[in-house]
This record gives structure tokens, sequence and C-alpha cells, in this order.
């Protein structure tokens, strides 16, 4: 069963992430928590390459715009995921245990549209042969409270944990670091609304005090209850997610 933990940049999708995997049980094993970028058990060669595309994507140092310009992006994106999807074991179709991902190709995807007009079709295209979740969590946090979380409160003039790509900086947003985050997440979080109500994934709006714990034994109890379900011959794991489509704690 794979769960993905969805949302914009700093609203707590790997501590929650980790926190829902810790609260699961599976016959299976023990549930794996991951990121992303992890590339899992893999010979020399094969990590060697993984990880220089890795690190093109996510670890090189970005100027303050977008050279290369967001088609260049989401494709390098699309090919990690590609590849990812045959390196993890834990994340093969096939797969019996359960596994929590902190985040998926979803915000890559809402980023891309919100950069360029690109058609939105050709994008999600490229995630085809990408698995599709079992559940997929948005937690729906406002950009006032994850920028206050990572930041701090009063610093409104240096950007904090933020990369300049989550200032918005690549999309046009030139003011103060924390107005610009909290612009652009806006309209991140507004795509991922929409998004959300497309595939119906499981919208979480927690109070913004509500501990991650609280969040994340939500989470795991919602779990539990698609767990039986989405394993039996029935409704689809698609039908199962839009039936969970809610809010949830706060
Ligand atoms: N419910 C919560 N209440 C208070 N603080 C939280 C909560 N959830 C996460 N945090 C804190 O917020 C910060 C960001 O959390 P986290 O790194 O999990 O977010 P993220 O969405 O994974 O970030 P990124 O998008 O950068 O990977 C961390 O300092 C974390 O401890
Ligand atoms: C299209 C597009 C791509 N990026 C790129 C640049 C960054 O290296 C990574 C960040 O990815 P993350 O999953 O959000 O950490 O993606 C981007 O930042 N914005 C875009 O619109």
């Amino acid at each position: 069963m794979l769960i993905v933990i969805e949302g914009i940049d700093g609203s707590g999708k790997s501590t929650t992430a980790a926190l829902v995997a810790e609260r699961l049980n599976d016959p299976h094993g023990s549930p794996v928590h991951g990121g992303k970028t992890d590339i899992g058990p893999a010979g020399e060669e094969t990590v060697a390459r993984a990880t220089r595309l890795r690190d093109l994507i996510w670890s090189t140092t970005e100027s303050g715009t977008d050279t290369f310009g967001a088609a260049h992006w989401i494709l390098l994106i699309a090919s990690w995921y590609a590849g990812l999807a045959r390196l993890r074991p834990d994340l093969a179709p096939d797969h019996p245990g359960v596994c929590v991902m902190d985040g998926w190709y979803y915000r890559n995807i809402a980023k891309t549209v919100v950069r360029e007009p690109l058609d939105p079709r050709w994008v999600e295209s490229l995630f085809a042969p990408v698995r599709e979740p079992d559940l997929v969590v948005l937690l729906d946090v406002a950009p006032e409270v994850a920028w206050s979380r990572r930041a701090g409160a009063a610093d409104t003039d240096t950007a904090g944990g933020f990369k300049d790509t989550e200032i918005g900086r690549w999309d046009g947003f030139t003011g103060p670091p924390r107005a610009s985050f909290c612009a652009y997440q806006g309209v991140i979080r507004g795509q991922l609304l929409r998004m959300a109500g497309e595939r119906g994934w499981l919208v979480l709006t927690p109070d913004a005090d509500a501990t991650p714990e609280a969040i994340a034994d939500t989470i795991a109890e919602r779990v539990r209850t698609l767990g039986g379900r989405a394993r039996t011959p029935g409704p689809s794991p698609r039908a199962l997610r839009g039936e969970a489509t809610g809010t949830g704690p706060g």
C-alpha cells in the first residue's frame, strides 16, 4: 500500500509521514517511511547514475531565475520518478508492504503549470509510468504557518531555510522573502486543492497548533479504515479515495 503525504513546501510532510509510518502495523514488515530522493538498494553503477540525476534536479545551486524553463525541469523530474518506480521495491505495484512517502510528483506538476502555460494534460502524461498511490493525504497548511515554523515568525527579510524556488523567485515573486513565499505558495496551494478535488485525495486542514502526532493519529486511523477494503476486490482504490475525501483534525 502506497500512502503519500502531499502539501506546500514546509507544510510538515516529512515530519508527518515518519509519524504515520510509526503508527501503522504491517504483517509484511515494518512500514517504510521514504523520501522521493531515496534510491534504495542498487548496484554501484545504478546508484552512480541515479545520484547524477538526483543531484541535477535537487542539489545543483539554483540561480535567482530559471535559465532552463519549466519543461526542462519537469522532464528531468518525470525521468527521476520513472526510474524510481523500478529501483525501489517498496514502490513496485505488487509490493505487499506499506510505504509512506513524504511528497510525490504532484507539487512539481503544480509548480510547472503555474510557471509556464504548458498543456496540463501533457505535463500529467509524463508521469503515466509512475504508480498511483492508494491514498494521498493533502496537508492543507496555510503558507503563513509553514513560513513561521521554518523561518521564524518575525523573520521576514531573510529566506530562512527556504530555497529561491520555494520563495517563488523563478515565478516573478520579487518582494520580501516572507511575502513572496506566502503569495507563491498560496498559488501552489490552490493548485494542490484543485488536484485533490479532481483526484479524490483526503484533505486535512489542521489547526495551526495541531501537533504532528495528532495529525498522524488521524491519518493512521484513516489508513486503517481503508487498508482492509483496499486489498479486497470490489471498489477501486480511486473510488475508495473519493469516499475518503473530507476534512480532518481541527
Ligand atoms: N504540526 C506541526 N506543528 C508544528 N510544527 C510542525 C508541524 N509539522 C511540522 N512542523 C515543523 O515544521 C517544519 C517543516 O516540517 P517538514 O520538514 O516536515 O515539512 P516538509 O513539508 O517536509 O518540508 P519540505 O517541503 O521543505 O520538504 C519543521 O521544523 C517541523 O518540525
Ligand atoms: C518545473 C519546476 C521545477 N522545479 C525544480 C527545481 C528544483 O530543483 C526542484 C525542486 O523540487 P521539489 O520537489 O519542490 O523540491 O524542482 C521547481 O522548483 N519549480 C518548478 O516550477
